[in-house]
Parts: structure tokens; sequence; C-alpha cells
């Protein structure tokens, strides 16, 4: 009997043990088995050790997250709020000139100082002598050293060379019920795909439906730097694998715009500067593949506002291959020569649309002549 007892407390006991354990082991598989990605080969693992359950219990999200629909910043009033930074970069310019004006003494000396100050930003010697001209018989003829009077006439100059009558609007008006394509164009390194996505937010903020093409194929990251601005805003991005056909991938963007009902498609390009010939062939084809769909309504050509005059002879280059609409002035935060907004319009002759003042998502400006020439002239204060 006693043997009895024994082997019935013997089997209980062994029972109990191999219970606990199936379950604690279970409850270590559900609380921290790794998630398989589909077609990744599984392994049979040793069940982990209570400290590694539990830092990997930690680390593992319990529920994937969605990704966070910004809203993006409305476009009115943006040029307003990043006038510090144009100001901080340019006020050497704008002081500068300001100063020179209200020397004691305007002889010829000053003059060609001035001059010298609008050249160094940029401006270009086609409109820095004309603003000189200007500005020296105004103050010859009004006999006036009043600064006030004297800041008046630089902001009339500086006015007059931007051509405040340009329309500097982004068109966006497809074809009824159809997309409107808008191709951005310019060398790399200027924040071509950065200013996609930056035009994409500005697009979502004033109400548009908007699909990005990633037609920049020779890099892979720019496909992947494009898919993230998207992603942001909830706008799809159309794009390939690396080395794929640039105009495939734009003739698909407009296609998907147009079965989505989008208002614009946007399409980023690579726009390499191997040679004219190469880059004419490119984006030309990107063009015509476009076009066989819808018209493109906009051309834009970023431009690094930092390269001075290298920059703005790449520019004349992509103005001869494409039909350039409008300009994005990028980096313009970082550059003490706001002048080139001068020198691009006059190069081009066609105006500057909008300008990039930060790496910020929503550090993109539409352009306004009066809200740059304050920047430059009053600076901070
Ligand atoms: N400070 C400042 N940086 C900018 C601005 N616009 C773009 N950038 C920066 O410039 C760098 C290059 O931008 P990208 O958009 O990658 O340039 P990209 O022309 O597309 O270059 P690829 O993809 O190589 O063709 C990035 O670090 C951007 O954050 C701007 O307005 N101000």
């Amino acid at each position: 009997m006693i043997w009895l007892i024994a082997a019935v407390v013997v089997i209980a006991a062994a029972a109990g043990i191999t219970w606990a354990l199936t379950r604690s082991k279970n409850e270590i598989g559900t609380a921290a088995e790794p998630e398989v990605e589909a077609g990744e080969p599984t392994e049979e693992a040793e069940p982990p050790s209570a400290t590694t359950v539990e830092a990997e219990a930690a680390e593992e999200p319990s529920e994937p997250e969605a990704p966070a629909i910004e809203k993006p910043e409305p476009t009115a009033g943006r040029l307003v709020r990043l006038r510090a930074r144009l100001s901080r970069s340019n006020s050497v310019f704008g002081k500068g000139l300001l100063a020179l004006l209200s020397s004691d003494k305007l002889d010829e000396e000053v003059w060609e100082e001035i001059e010298d100050t609008l050249l160094t930003a940029d401006v270009g010697i086609q409109d820095a002598t004309a603003i000189v001209e200007n500005l020296r018989e105004r103050v010859q003829v009004l006999g006036t050293r009043d600064p006030a009077e004297l800041k008046r006439l630089l902001r009339e100059e500086l006015t007059a060379v931007l051509d405040p009558d340009m329309d500097r609007s982004i068109n966006t008006t497809g074809a009824e019920g159809k997309p409107a394509p808008v191709l951005v164009v310019g060398v790399n390194g200027a924040g071509k795909t950065t200013t996609c996505g930056k035009i994409a937010r500005v697009l979502v903020a004033d109400g548009n439906k908007v699909v990005l093409g990633a037609a920049d194929t020779f890099r892979a990251a720019a496909a992947e730097q494009l898919s993230s601005w998207g992603d942001r805003v909830g706008v799809p991005v159309v794009r390939r694998d690396e080395g794929a056909d640039p105009a495939s991938v734009a003739f698909e963007a407009v296609k998907e715009g147009d079965e989505q009902g989008a208002d614009v498609v946007l399409v980023d390009t690579a726009g390499r500067l191997q040679n004219k010939a190469g880059l004419m062939d490119e984006l030309g084809k990107v063009k015509r593949v476009i076009e066989k769909r819808e018209p493109i309504t906009e051309t834009l050509l970023i431009i690094d506002a930092t390269t001075g005059q290298n920059g703005l002879r790449q520019a004349e280059v992509f103005s001869q291959v494409t039909d350039v609409s409008g300009v994005v002035l990028t980096k313009l935060d970082g550059s003490a020569k706001g002048g080139i907004v001068i020198a691009v319009q006059r190069a081009l002759g066609v105006p500057v649309k909008l300008v990039g003042l930060g790496e910020g998502p929503d550090d993109l400006a539409p352009f306004e002549v009066e809200g740059f020439v304050d920047a430059l002239v009053d600076g901070t204060d």
C-alpha cells in the first residue's frame, strides 16, 4: 500500500512538472517570438533565458504602428516666417549697400564699391551696372542724403530688376478631369528630391491630390528618399528599381495619377550633366512619354543658390534642353548671395517661383518680390 501511494505521488509530481514546463514555454513563445518575414527561413531556437525574454519583449512593439500622416503648413505667409533666415545670410549685402549709400561723400570710388557689393552678391554685371546708374542719377536729381530716402530708392531699384509683374504661380491645372504633370529637373545635389517632397506638401496643403514619380532611377536612394517624403503626407510614389528607364517610370506615374483621379503628378528626374546630348536624350524622352498621356503644365528647374556662376551655367544647359517655366532656388538660407535671384531670371528669362530656405519639410516658400527685397534691405531689425 505504501508502495502504491508512493507511486501515485511520483506520477502526479512528474505530470505537474511537465505541465508547468509546457505552460512556461508557451508563454515565452507568445511574448518573445520574433516576427518571421514571408519567405525567411525559420530555425528551431533554444528557449531563451528569462533575462533575454524580458529584453526582447521590451524591444518588441506590441502593435505595428501605422505611419502618421502629417498636416503640412499652409503656404501663405511662409516667406514672412522664413524671412529671418534670408535676412541673416543676406544682411551683409543689404546693409553694406545702405552703409555705402549713406557715406559722407558719394564719389566715384563709393559708386564702384556699391557695384562691387552687388556683384559679390551674384547680381550679375548687367543688372549691377543698371542699378548703380539709376541710383546715381536719382540721388543726384533728388539731391538727397536722407537715409530713409536712400533706402526707399534702393528698394525701388531692386524691386524693378526683379520684375514684380512676372507670373510666379505654379501651373497645376491639367485638362478637364486629368492630372497636371509637373516635371522637376536640375543637377544632382541641387536639392531636387528634397524640393519635390516639399512641393508635394505644398500641393497637399492647398488641397490637391498628388502622385509622385521617382524617375531619378540613377540613384536608388533617391527613390527611397522620395518615398519617405510621400509617406509623410499620404502621397503614393511610383518607383522602379535602380537603373530602370526614367521615361517609363514617368509614364507609369502619370498613368497612375490618371487612374487615381489625382490633380497633380510630380516627376523627379536624375538629370546627370554628363554631356548636353545625353541630358537632352534623357529629358526629351521623359517629356515625350509623359505627353503621350498629358501635356506637361510646368517644368521647374532646381538651382542651388550657393553655386553662383557655375550653377547659372548649368541652368542655361537645362533651359536649352527643356522648356523651363519656373525656377526653384534652393539653399538660399545658407547663401549670402541673394542677388542670384536677379541673375537667374535675367539669364533664363523665367521667374523664380519658389525659394528653399532650410532643410525642414515646410522650409519652401513662394517667392514674393516685395518680401524678398524687404529682407535684403531691412535685415532682421
Ligand atoms: N539648407 C538647405 N538645404 C537644402 C535645401 N534644399 C535641399 N537641401 C539639402 O540639400 C541636400 C541635397 O538634396 P537632394 O534633394 O538629395 O538633392 P538632389 O538634387 O535630389 O540630389 P540627387 O538625389 O543626388 O539627384 C540635402 O541634404 C537637402 O537637405 C534648402 O533650401 N536649404
